[in-house]
Parts: C-alpha cells; structure tokens; sequence
C-alpha cells in the first residue's frame, strides 16, 4: 500500500529532527512464550494475542489531546511525523516500520487525554516470525541491526521484579457504591421503559489499593497466558485484555469482533456443556443486547466498505471468566478516486463509541450516561491500540482493565449493557465478573 497520508503538513512543532526508523527481521519466536519473555519491565507497551503482536520500550515522541477531534487531530499528527520521516524497512507486514501506540478518552467531552506514543523499540511477532524496529529522532544515530539490538539489550538489562500477594492489599468501592450503581441501573431501565432509549452501558469502578508497588509486567503476562483469546494491552498506564476488538486494518480489509451479551462462568455446572449456549444464546434479553451492538457497528463501518460479512447469528466466546454472545465482521474497504483506504485510526473515528459501550441512540445514551454514572471514564472503553506508516492498526476497546494510578493505586472499571429487560443485581453481578481478569492479576480477591 502506498503512503496513505498525502497531504504535505508542517514538521510537528518543538521537535528539530524527523522520525527515524529501522525494522530487521529476527527469526522465530518460540509459540508458546511468544513476545512474553520481553514483557518485563513494567513501563512497556503491549499489544499481544496468543504470543504475537506487540511489545515496546521507551519514547521518541508523544501526542495528546482531547475533545470531539481528539481522533482527527492525532491522525493529522500521526500524518506529519510520517512526511518527514526516515524509515528502513523491507518487512511488508502491519506493524512493522513506524509505529504509534495510542489510547483514546470515552469521552469527547473528558479532560483526560488521549494520546499517540513512538517508542523507541519495538519487537514485533506474527505468526512465530519476528521483528525489531528501532525509532530515533537523533539526526546522527546510525541506524543498523547493531544499533538496534544494543538498544534493546540495555531496556532489557533493567527487569521489573513480581510481587507476591501484601496482606495490606485491598478493593475500595469506587466513584459510586454498590448500592447507587443498583439505583443507576434501575433508573436506566426506567428510562428506556420510559421509550427514550433502547440501550444505555453504565460502568462503575473499583479501587485495589496495594501494600507494595504494582507488578505491572507481572500482571500482564498473566493477563496474555490466561486470556489467550484477548489483546492484552499496556499503554501509558492503562493495562488490561480486552475481549472486544473495534477495528482491525491489514491492507484494504477490516475485521471487527462485536459482543454484547454476558454469563459469568463462576458457579455455571460443570456437567452440562449445553449450558451456555442454553441460557446466553437462547435468552431473548441477551439476544436483543447483541444485536443492538451489532447493528450500530455495521451501520458505522458500512459506508467505509465495498463488502461486509458476519455470522448471521452470534457464537457463544468462551474466556476464562464469562461467556459472551460474539460477533466476528470482515469488510473489503473502499479506496477513494487515489486507490486509498481509510487509515485504522479513520475507522476509530467513525465507530467510536458503539453500542457495546455507549447504547443506542448513541446521543441520548451519551447523556444518560453522564447523568447516571457520576464517572470520569477515562479511557475506560475508549479505543487502544496501534497504528503503522501505511494505516493499519488494531484498536480494541478498553475493556477489562485498568489504569494505574500511582505504584500502590489501580482503579479498576466494568459495565453493562442495560436493556429493558435487565436486573439490577444481575448486572451489579456481572461487573464482578468483568473486574475479576484484573483483580486476579493484581493478586487480589473479592
Ligand atoms: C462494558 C463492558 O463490556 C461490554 C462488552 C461485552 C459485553 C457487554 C455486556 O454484556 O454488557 C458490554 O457491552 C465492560 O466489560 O466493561
């Protein structure tokens, strides 16, 4: 694909030099351990799904911003720092070449901001075979495999310890109790029974407060083994793996997986493996959840495509924590009249926020959501993710997460979709099923 960022723009103020970058290859990485054995410092970005995908080190450069353009704004940046830059890469393969790191605010209207980091090195993995890419902004550093791989070694000098369990740690309630979280879910019921909504998600946090300074390395790789089927994502103190997966761009095609619908695995009978697909798949509630998420996605991404597939019913996705009701959408993207696709992060732009974490209308769910929830999302349920020189790029949503705080702080979100049939201690329930990836990690328990 060609440079999908045409349009000349001035270099990025504050800044004397252009991005410089190499990538090599670097041969096979075991299956099994993938990209975990370089998850070891706690200040690295990660991007992993069963061993591959992403790991990083340092920082080049960063954007921020915040409010409505909060997406085009970091896509204009993203576009400049590319027209200056210098870049040696024979890989063709997403992910390769200059990579931003991104992690975007839920809300237009937070003052938490979002943000595009270039770090300095990254190894990449794919199917088994991976990469290291080194980024710099020196005008005079040599650019070579050497160069490259002395970088990493000296990240790789300074390791993060694990931490065992401190009998001071603890879960505070967060921004709302359990008590008010049962009066907002009660209340969106009302108000959808009311005809002013059809789906509202609210969320509620909690706080671990730990004896001794997070382990975040740690807890991300045992995030990555144990959620094999999520991205387990780490930028900038928001940790988590998410299920969810927003957009996905390779060239002209995108891939979304959609879900909405939730049963807690906890207490589910062992002996009954029709279990699941029984009470999730074969609940008209669940099924009307799903389809709303479903259909705001689709309707979104449709004007962007030539092509879209999905299952016409949703399959049940088995994590370790809960089942979900999923959706896997694969579209052909138009190019426009200079044979270009829309960037991941154009994407981003158009979906964001979907059902699955705002409801439908998206406005009136919007409003009701900042009227209800009495929560500074952040960038809880907001897109995270990555995006390459040519476009392509993952951004899931952040879901089953966190952001770290301070060393002995992790505040911890959840939510669910509210429909008119929804239950308020139902729901209460399964934000606890939601948190317990996290609260697992961190080595708590509730
Ligand atoms: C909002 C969250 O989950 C969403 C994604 C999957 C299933 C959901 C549900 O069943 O309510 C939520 O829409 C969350 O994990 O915080």
């Amino acid at each position: 694909m060609s440079n999908p960022f045409p349009a000349a723009l001035a270099p990025a103020p504050g800044r004397a030099g252009g991005l410089r970058s190499i990538t090599i290859p670097r041969g096979r990485i075991e299956p099994e351990t993938g990209l975990l054995d370089y998850v070891v410092r706690n200040d690295a970005h990660t991007w992993i799904r069963r061993g591959g995908g992403l790991v990083a080190f340092g920082e080049v450069t960063r954007f921020t911003t915040s409010g409505p353009d909060r997406f085009a704004e970091a896509q204009r940046w993203w576009r400049s720092e590319l027209e200056s830059a210098e870049v040696i890469n024979g890989l063709s393969v997403p992910g390769t070449g200059l990579v931003a790191f991104g992690s975007f605010a839920f809300s237009k209207t937070s003052r938490h901001p979002s943000r595009l980091i270039v770090p300095e090195i990254i190894i990449g993995c794919r199917d088994g075979q991976s990469w290291l890419t080194y980024i710099t902004d020196d005008a005079d550093a040599e650019l070579s495999a050497e160069a490259a791989e002395a970088v990493l070694a000296a990240y790789l000098e300074e390791v993060d310890p694990a931490r065992a369990p401190h009998p001071e740690d603890r879960l505070a309630a967060g921004v709302l109790t359990e008590e008010q979280y049962l009066e907002a879910v009660a209340g969106g019921v009302r108000r959808i029974q009311a005809g002013e909504l059809s789906k509202v998600v609210l969320a509620r946090d909690v706080v671990a407060e730990l004896g001794s300074p997070v382990a975040t390395a740690q807890v991300l790789r045992e995030l990555a083994v144990r959620y094999e089927d999520c991205w387990t994502y780490s930028v900038d103190g928001l940790i988590g793996s998410t299920p969810e997966m927003l957009i996905k761009v390779e060239d002209s095609t995108a891939q979304a997986r959609v879900l909405a619908g939730t049963l807690d695995r906890a207490g589910a009978p062992a002996d009954d493996p029709g279990y699941a697909e029984r009470v999730l798949a074969g609940s008209a509630k669940q099924l009307h959840e799903h389809s709303i998420a479903i259909d705001s996605l689709t309707r979104q991404l449709e004007p962007f495509t030539d092509s879209m597939t999905s299952h016409s019913e949703p399959f049940v996705l088995q994590l370790p924590n809960v089942w979900h009701l999923a959706s896997d959408v694969r579209a052909r993207l138009t190019r426009d009249g200079g044979g270009e696709v829309p960037t991941s992060l154009a994407l981003v732009e158009a979906l964001h926020p979907t059902a699955a974490v705002c409801g439908t209308p998206t406005t009136v769910a919007g409003a009701l959501i900042r009227e209800l929830e009495h929560l500074e999302r952040g960038p809880y349920a907001g897109p995270v993710g990555w995006i390459d020189a040519e476009g392509n790029g993952e951004w899931g949503i952040a879901l089953r997460g966190a952001v770290i705080e301070s060393s002995t702080r992790v505040r911890l979100y959840a939510g669910c979709g509210i429909v008119e049939g929804s239950q308020p201690q139902a729901e209460l329930a399964e934000t606890w099923s939601k948190f317990r990836p996290m609260i697992e990690a961190l080595g708590l328990s509730h």
